[in-house]
């Protein structure tokens, strides 16, 4: 125990700076327990000040520490410094604690003793596969050499008449689409989840549908398995398995909770039960009936990635309410971001979604029931809940798209005339979207002097080494049906050909690329990705090989900064290959870049760069989440995007009315919740159309909740629309054809939301 006056009176003086609700956390003092905060509640504040008092109460030193553990390196940074800051104002040394991404902390305690974990980390590379990964199409093609009966039976879907292009065509949907998406779903589903693909093969002969689905999954996952391992290869699960195998071990796990004090977690509600798994052993210790010394922080509304990634808010809900009756549960409502009518907007919001739902239990809801609350008199945050900008919260009904994007521009302009030091943001579901408003308003910059930002555009530097690199593998191998299959995707999600079904265009490809006299004529939309292909093709003969990165740039209309970095990538490949140079060396020498994930475009590295004064901001509700601007601009709220109708590509669909993956994974999380709850009680695997039905459902209340972040962003004004015409779908709107727009449905809480503005205020 501190006995110095003096610091005593200090950590008095700091935990009353903070709110009532944050002051729960400043008063921990040992044990678990849960936070519920809602958006701009000060989460990272609270912990930061939370943290510094721990460390001085506790005198916490290097062998004995708080780890505070966040989910990016960015907000590790952030919180670091603020502990840091509040130290040195109670004239502490700046130690006693590290801040860690989970997986940060799951590779030293991996590291601590290698042969424990299984693994030798100077030899292994750590990779993120995606669905179109090389790891796992090659998982995927071993699993269909090993298993024909199965594949035989998903070729032939609901119904087959076994016509042979039909044939061809459902081949190359599974090898390339549905299987390579299982595998990635599955894989990391259930391996964060910490299942073996052995117990998941054991689970799976409970499933009764007919395909087998989480048994083809368990295979699949076996091979990724396999391959990986083959190769020296880990991804981020494995990281956390291995730092659980070495806590197996009681000597490490006495070493490792001795020198934790305990753990703070923020953003719990984006955790998986391997994740939670960790930090609780870690906080605990081996005396029987002590609970961990874990302070977990979240906001469940705020789960935005329960879908496509293996974070499900459900683990922390049930923390809450396991705290709850434990009595420490600590709720967080206040907020000063927002004006009170954007507040009132999106408490509407979470009360009119949920009502939408009938009688489902709490924990299944779309929102928990928390109320976002204006701060009292006297707040230390400066300018808390400030004035709105007119009426704060404004909600139009433009024609079409095009007239959405007028109005912005307008709106923008008066904004910033007046108010040049503020800044704003429109938040769009899709890059596609963000693509269509930079280019639409453009105009700003170059004659208002108001910067124009899309954040898709640097997201995209990423995405350039494996573009190219499929077009290069193209045109070295044109009638390989994966090259052109591949290529043809490059210059679909380029927004340059129609978007269609391409594999029927890939089965044949000299039917395609070569037509005949005898070949029934192209559809306009197959003749015009034909062409853009044959182009392709005429560049490799007419141009010296080391022009040909450049020249693929251009073709793919990179602009600005991507040019840059296509030509930085041309550089470094030439570099590579000199004294060798041809196209297969370039495409070697591009594989080994594309893998090793290590190239970097050419862009600025600065989160502040998002929120600039001056600046309107184009960026995805996904990615502003932890943001927040003056002038908020939402706009394309349809039905169709939000919340959102279920989907199955047409190119799948002779599988039946559900994806695969979508239902593997529902699959999944109920054998897992039933595990969490009730242990070893019999399961009962849902069937395909009821594990669809509750995918649908989930997906639906994620949009909700996607929506509610972006709209609790706004700080001053808050401005939604929803056009009367708007495009079929973005993916296939395509600004330079005449496209016929539709018309479109606005997302059913808009007129909701309108009616309760108009009777409250
Ligand atoms: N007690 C406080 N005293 C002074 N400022 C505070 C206090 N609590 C919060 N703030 C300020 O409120 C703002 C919002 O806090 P923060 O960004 O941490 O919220 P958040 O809970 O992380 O929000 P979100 O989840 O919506 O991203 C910050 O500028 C922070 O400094």
């Amino acid at each position: 125990m501190i006995n110095d006056q003096w610091l005593e009176s200090e950590l008095e003086l700091l935990r009353n700076s903070l709110r009532r609700g944050q002051q729960g956390l400043a008063h921990w003092n040992g044990g678990e327990m849960a936070v519920s905060a809602v958006p701009g509640a000060g989460k990272s504040h609270s912990l930061s000040v939370a943290a510094a008092i721990a460390i001085a109460r506790n005198q916490l030193h290097s062998r004995r520490q708080l780890i505070v553990v966040t989910y990016t390196r960015s907000a590790a940074a952030n919180i670091k410094l603020k502990i840091r800051d509040r130290l040195k104002d109670l004239k502490l040394p700046p130690g006693g604690f590290v801040v860690h991404t989970l997986h940060g902390l799951a590779l030293n305690i991996a590291n601590s003793r290698q042969e424990l974990a299984g693994l030798n980390l100077d030899n292994v590379s750590i990779v993120v596969p995606n669905a179109e990964h090389r790891i796992i199409r090659t998982a995927v093609e071993q699993w269909i050499g090993d298993h024909p009966v199965e594949y035989q039976t998903l070729l032939e879907g609901i119904q087959f008449d076994g016509e042979e292009t039909e044939r061809l065509r459902r081949q190359s949907v599974l090898r390339t689409e549905v299987l390579p998406q299982l595998t990635n779903t599955v894989v990391r589903e259930a391996k964060s989840s910490g299942l073996l693909p052995d117990e998941l093969a054991q689970l799976s002969q409970s499933a009764r549908d007919e395909y087998g689905i989480l048994n083809i999954a368990a295979g699949l996952y076996q091979e990724y398995q396999r391959l990986m391992r083959s190769q020296d290869l880990i991804d981020y699960d494995d990281m956390i398995l291995a730092a659980l195998k070495v806590l197996e071990y009681p000597p490490m796990r006495l070493l490792w909770q001795n020198q934790v004090y305990g753990v703070f977690e923020d953003e719990a509600q984006d955790s998986s039960p391997l994740q939670e798994k960790l930090i609780s052993i870690l906080a605990g210790s081996d005396e029987v009936n002590s609970s961990p010394n874990l302070v977990r922080v979240g906001d469940p509304n705020q789960a935005i990635n329960s879908t496509f990634t293996p974070a499900d808010p459900i683990y922390f809900k049930w923390f809450c309410q396991n705290c709850q009756t434990k009595n420490s549960l600590t709720t967080m409502n206040q907020a000063g971001r927002s004006s009170e009518i954007i507040i009132d907007a999106a408490n509407f919001v979470v009360s009119w979604v949920n009502q939408q739902q009938g009688d489902r239990n709490p924990e299944q809801l779309p929102f928990r029931e928390q109320k976002i609350v204006t701060v009292d008199r006297g707040d230390p945050q400066p300018d808390a809940n400030p004035q709105p900008e007119g009426s704060g919260v404004m909600i139009t009904n433009p024609d079409d798209v095009y007239q959405t994007v007028k109005l912005i521009g307008e709106k923008a302009i008066a904004l910033f005339k007046e108010h040049p030091d503020h800044n704003a943001a429109i938040l769009v579901r899709e890059n596609r979207q963000g693509r269509f408003l930079a280019q639409e308003l453009a105009y700003l910059n170059k004659e208002h002097d108001i910067k124009v930002y899309e954040i898709s555009e640097s997201e995209r530097y990423s995405q350039i080494p494996g573009e190219i690199l499929k077009l290069l593998q193209f045109i070295d191998r044109p009638h390989s049906p994966d090259n052109l299959k591949a290529a043809l995707e490059v210059l679909q999600q380029r927004s340059l050909i129609p978007t269609q079904d391409l594999n029927a265009l890939a089965t044949s490809p000299e039917q395609f690329l070569y037509p005949t006299v005898l070949t029934p004529p192209h559809k306009p939309q197959v003749e015009e990705a034909r062409r853009y292909c044959c182009n392709l093709l005429r560049a490799r003969m007419e141009l010296p090989h080391y022009q040909i990165i450049p020249f693929l740039g251009m073709t793919l209309k990179y602009t600005g900064s991507e040019l840059a970095t296509v030509q930085k990538l041309s550089e470094r490949v030439n570099q590579q290959i000199i004294g060798q140079s041809s196209l297969k060396a370039s495409i070697n020498a591009l594989e080994e870049i594309v893998t090793a994930e290590n190239f970097e475009g050419v862009e600025e590295d600065n989160e502040d760069r998002y929120t600039r004064p001056g600046q309107i901001t184009i960026i995805t509700m996904h990615k502003a989440k932890g943001l927040d601007w003056d002038y908020v601009f939402i706009p394309f709220l349809h039905q169709d995007i939000l919340p959102g109708q279920p989907w199955i590509p047409k190119a799948s669909q002779f599988l039946g009315n559900f994806t695969l993956s979508e239902v593997a994974r529902a699959q999944i999380r109920a054998i897992v919740h039933h595990q969490y709850i009730l242990g070893d009680r019999p399961q009962v695997i849902p069937l395909p159309n009821a594990a669809w039905e509750e995918a649908v459902k989930l997906k639906q209340a994620e949009e909700y909740r996607l929506l509610y972040v972006a709209m609790t962003r706004a700080k001053r004004l808050l401005w939604m629309s929803a056009a009367q015409l708007g495009p079929f779908r973005w993916s296939v709107f395509r600004q330079d054809s005449a496209s016929n727009l539709q018309q479109k449905k606005p997302c059913p809480v808009l007129p909701a939301l309108i009616g309760y503005l108009r009777n409250e205020y």
